[in-house]
């Protein structure tokens, strides 16, 4: 049997007076890059807050690291990074850092926030505030705080919004690094190009899986060049 760092089953989940999630089961194996994909509204953000236990849900279970979504226990297991930046402006990017390494009982907080604020590349700007930073850097500091707790399992919203190339690239390779360690990444995206980077793909529409397979697996069952052309395929297929 896989070993699953997430299992959502049943999973229903109204916002304002509209269903956005019906009833959504999914399964996220240990130790893998997993890209959750789907156009804008299709409820990746949605999923993603249940995951981490911050969405009240109608309905279904949502099991994290084997213990119930939200759970005290998974304070410090399970890193997550909104699309909002979630660090303090007026802190510099070691700061927040070793802040959040102090709220997660971290052993050594100043070491623990040198090394994730080397690990998302900012050891230049370790003393700047980050409402100083771009973005692109301050999202890394997101992600800095997120990892300090070193954390089994990552949920990343849009991680890669507003970035560049290079710098899509790099957050990529730190994702894959990750894995090798181990870590789980559930990490969201409506660019499409950046599926083949991942080890599974979760495709998302209006709150119903379209398929759930590896890069190559998808490609090969709708005969399509790319994951775009694969998630239109299977939109056609539901259609027909
Ligand atoms: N606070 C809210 N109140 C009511 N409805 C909401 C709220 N937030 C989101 N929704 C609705 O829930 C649905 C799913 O939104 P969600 O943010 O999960 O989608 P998403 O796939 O993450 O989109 P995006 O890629 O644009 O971030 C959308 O129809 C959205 O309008």
């Amino acid at each position: 049997m896989v070993n699953c760092a997430i299992e959502i089953t049943g999973l229903t989940v109204t916002r304002g007076d509209r269903l956005v999630i019906p009833d959504l089961d999914l399964r996220v194996p240990t130790g893998q890059v997993v890209g959750l994909l789907g156009p804008s509204g299709g409820g990746k953000s949605t999923v993603m807050r249940a995951i981490v236990g911050v969405q009240q849900t109608d309905s279904g279970d949502v099991q994290v690291l084997g213990l119930p979504a939200g759970h005290r226990r998974l304070r410090k297991r399970v890193g997550y990074v909104t699309q909002a930046p979630s660090v303090y402006g007026d802190l510099t990017v070691r700061e927040n850092a070793t802040h959040f390494a102090r709220l997660l009982g971290v052993a050594d907080p100043q070491a623990a926030a040198d090394a994730v604020v080397s690990r998302v590349d900012l050891a230049g700007h370790a003393d700047e505030r980050t409402d100083a930073l771009s973005g692109g850097q301050r999202g890394r500091a997101s992600l800095a705080a997120a990892l300090v707790g070193d954390p089994e399992l990552l949920v990343l919203d849009e991680p890669t919004v507003g970035l560049d190339p290079v710098l899509r690239r790099d957050l990529w390779a730190l994702f894959r690094r990750l894995a090798d360690d181990g870590v789980t990444l559930l990490v969201s995206s409506h660019v499409m190009d950046e599926a083949s980077r991942c080890d599974r793909l979760v495709l998302l529409r209006e709150g119903a899986v379209l398929a759930d397979d590896t890069p190559a697996h998808l490609l090969e069952r709708t005969g399509a060049a790319d994951a775009e052309g694969a998630f239109l395929a299977l939109v056609d297929e539901v259609a027909a």
